[in-house]
């Protein structure tokens, strides 16, 4: 009985035959040892009674497992095939000279060979060069050029907007400290920088720019001339030339399909060609194929650093954009945010002009397509709060807002992950997946499960998903225009109300200042949280004068009737030490009165020093918490930690005071006394 049990569990073939007289012997043993040789005598042995594969060496075998991509444009019957044939060797052709003008170095070679695919693959007669005259994978492009050197006698291996799957196996292979997590992402290291470096970001100061930047104090843009940037961009091309191979991601950004921007990134790390897989729009097979030439490109060169005998550099770090050649160049820092900030810096630039605002800020949409936007600096909740399950999500960071609605700059979301937790972020955990990059976080070595509560490499740790892999995704991501402007500030000082509305002018007001204040760390054993002022609430983003954008914001919002609200998802009950940091499941009960329009409609009273409007009540949130007083035991220290509050807000507005805000001189007015009174 046990044996006939195990032959109906065991799937194995060519012994539950029913040829009698013949069985197991009871125990675990291995089913496939003798054949059906009893029976049928003298037969030579064997056990494949199955398919056999269609090859004679494993070469062969091997070349069986891959299937070429079939192509993107359909190949018309008949006569057309040939033409589409050729035509598609042209298109390539053509594509390789576009990357290969891309890297040229100017003061050489027009421009290095290039070819595309892996140097590593074999090629069908087992060499790994490429093959120069019958060309079969690999197209290839030699520019015509005078001038030899080195590098224009070697090939730069292009790999071409690689599928994710792709780019796993590349990080696997060559970049230490990739690892595939047991959700199915990938785990990367970002090196010694793991977070941005905006003392490092500088931008080519020329006839054009020097008028149209906001410089000086303040301002974000650290100048630096043509030349060094030439010089860095040398230096950049010079590296990722020398490189056997680089990535190249030809992408899109925002998804307003008028203001569509063709974004390139050359980089040398499957890292960074998955991140930006992942974090801007990605274009159909068929857009790829008309791409041309990009609007915009990046040569990320971050694994080698800028020198510092070159003006200008003060560390071996340099961001560097050169909004004339449209290009920016990055040098000595490998955290990939850099990228993705840059290209908004970017659209912080281009937007305007077309008088489009851009937004640094979450956005999502209820059923009914009421739309809210989440203004807020690092760390106060743009991606936890966009990201809402009742919600469509159009996107958790960048934004541009036009005459007909907003729409989102990228095509994914990029989530702080320390002590991320299924229960209280369900969608942002069941992101993190295959496709997904995990930056600096720590695992089990065995299991590979992720432990989002080290913090050992970074506090920044960070999974960076295509906006689909969230399920309320909106796609398209675009909506009509905004209902509610939420402006988040994570208040370590908890002075700061849980929410506040806000009328047009301190809106205006808390927009420009754009205040955060968080703990410095923890473990430099800070215990004075420090205030952060940060222009629109991303400072280091913006390219023009901050009221430049306050003032489209102020119009937008008085045409459409938006309503302004201030949420503290920081501290409560005291400042950090002291009380606590406001329970998530509550914020998001704040947020959902706001949604609903229930807040709306609430008792309102006003608070000392900001003149905040605050409700008296909201459903399923303890009504003591609405007015910070309340939550302090030491009303003293409340009162005096409030006026420290209203202090630097004041100080810091100073710059602004002699700022009209639009054209409207009476709103400009409004603004200036929106802020504490005492
Ligand atoms: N009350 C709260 N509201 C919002 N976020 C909170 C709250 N309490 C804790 N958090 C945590 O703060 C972090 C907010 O980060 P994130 O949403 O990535 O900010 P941003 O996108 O603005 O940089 C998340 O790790 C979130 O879990
Ligand atoms: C990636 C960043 O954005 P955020 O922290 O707002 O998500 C950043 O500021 O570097
Ligand atoms: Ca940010
Ligand atoms: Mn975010």
């Amino acid at each position: 009985m046990a044996a006939e049990n195990f032959e109906k569990m065991s799937t194995g073939n060519g012994n539950a035959n029913g040829d009698g007289g013949f069985s197991f012997p009871k125990g675990p043993v291995m089913p496939k040892i003798t054949t059906g040789a009893a029976k049928r005598g003298n037969e030579i042995c064997h056990d494949d009674s199955g398919p056999t594969v269609n090859v004679s060496t494993i070469d062969e075998l091997h070349s069986l497992q891959k299937k070429r991509s079939a192509p993107t444009t359909p190949i018309n019957q008949g006569g057309a095939a040939a033409f589409a044939a050729v035509s598609e060797e042209e298109r390539q052709k053509i594509q390789m000279q576009s990357i290969s003008a891309s890297l040229a170095s100017l003061t050489r070679e027009s421009g290095p060979k290039v070819v595309r695919g892996d140097p590593a693959e074999k090629k069908a007669d087992g060499s790994t060069t490429p093959a120069y005259a019958h060309g079969q994978h690999h197209s290839i492009f030699s520019p015509a050029t005078g001038a030899v050197s080195d590098s224009s006698l070697k090939f730069t291996h292009v790999l071409y907007n690689l599928s994710p799957a792709e780019l796993y196996e590349q990080a696997i292979k060559y970049e230490k400290g990739s690892f595939i997590t047991s959700n199915g992402a990938l785990a990367t290291l970002s090196g010694a920088k793991t977070g941005r470096a905006p003392r490092d970001k500088r931008v080519v100061r020329d006839a054009t720019t020097e008028d149209e930047l906001w410089w000086g104090k303040g301002s974000p843009n650290i100048e630096m001339d043509e030349h060094t940037f030439m010089v860095n961009r040398e230096r950049a091309v010079d590296y990722l030339n020398s490189l056997e191979k680089v990535f190249v991601n030809d992408q899109f950004l925002n998804w307003d399909p008028e203001n569509r921007i063709k974004v390139r990134i050359v980089s040398a790390r499957a890292y960074h060609s998955l991140f930006m897989h992942n974090m801007c729009i990605r274009p159909t097979p068929e857009e790829l194929e008309s791409f041309g030439t990009p609007d915009f490109t990046i040569y990320n060169a971050g694994q080698f650093p800028c020198n510092r005998y070159t003006h200008y550099m003060t560390s071996s770090t340099s961001v560097d954009l050169n909004l004339a050649r449209r290009e920016m160049v990055i040098l000595g820092t490998q955290y990939a945010g850099e990228m993705k900030k840059g290209l908004f810096s970017v659209m912080h630039y281009l937007m305007p002009k077309r008088r489009i605002l851009s937004l640094h800020s979450g956005c999502n949409m209820g059923k009914d397509g009421d739309v809210a936007l989440f203004f807020g600096l690092s760390g106060t909740g743009k991606t936890t709060l966009s990201t809402d399950h009742n919600r469509y999500l159009i996107g958790d960071d960048e934004h541009c807002w036009t005459e007909t609605g907003v729409s989102n700059i990228e095509g994914g979301c990029y989530a702080k992950c320390v002590d991320l937790s299924r229960e209280k972020e369900p969608d942002i955990w069941n992101a993190i997946k295959f496709g997904t990059v995990l930056e600096n976080v720590v695992f089990d070595e065995h299991t590979r499960d992720v432990d989002y509560s080290d913090k050992s490499v970074t506090e920044n740790t960070r999974a960076a998903y295509p906006i689909e892999f969230i399920p309320n995704a909106k796609i398209p991501c675009v909506g009509p225009h905004p209902k509610n402007v939420i402006l988040l500030a994570c208040d370590a000082f908890g002075v700061l109300p849980p929410v506040s509305k806000l009328n047009l002018a301190q809106t205006m007001y808390h927009f420009i200042s754009g205040y955060t204040a968080l703990v410095a760390g923890t473990e430099d054993g800070i215990k004075e949280p420090t205030a952060t002022f940060s222009a629109c609430f991303g400072a280091a983003f913006i390219m023009l004068h901050p009221t430049k954008y306050a003032a489209m914001l102020a119009e937008k919002m008085k045409k459409q009737g938006a309503t302004g609200w201030l949420v503290n998802t920081g501290w409560s009950g005291g400042s950090y030490g002291v009380g606590s940091r406001i329970k998530l499941a509550y914020t998001r009960k704040i947020i959902d009165a706001i949604h609903s329009g229930s807040l709306l409609k609430a008792n309102y009273k006003k608070t000392e020093i900001f003149g905040f409007e605050i409700p008296t009540e909201i459903e399923g949130i303890p009504s003591e918490i609405l007015d910070p007083i309340n939550a302090w035991s030491d009303k003293k220290a409340h009162k005096e930690t409030l006026v420290k509050l209203g202090g630097l807000f004041k100080k810091n507005f100073e710059v602004f005071a002699n700022h009209k805000i639009g054209v409207d001189g009476k709103l400009t007015e409004e603004i200036l006394a929106a802020g504490p009174i005492f």
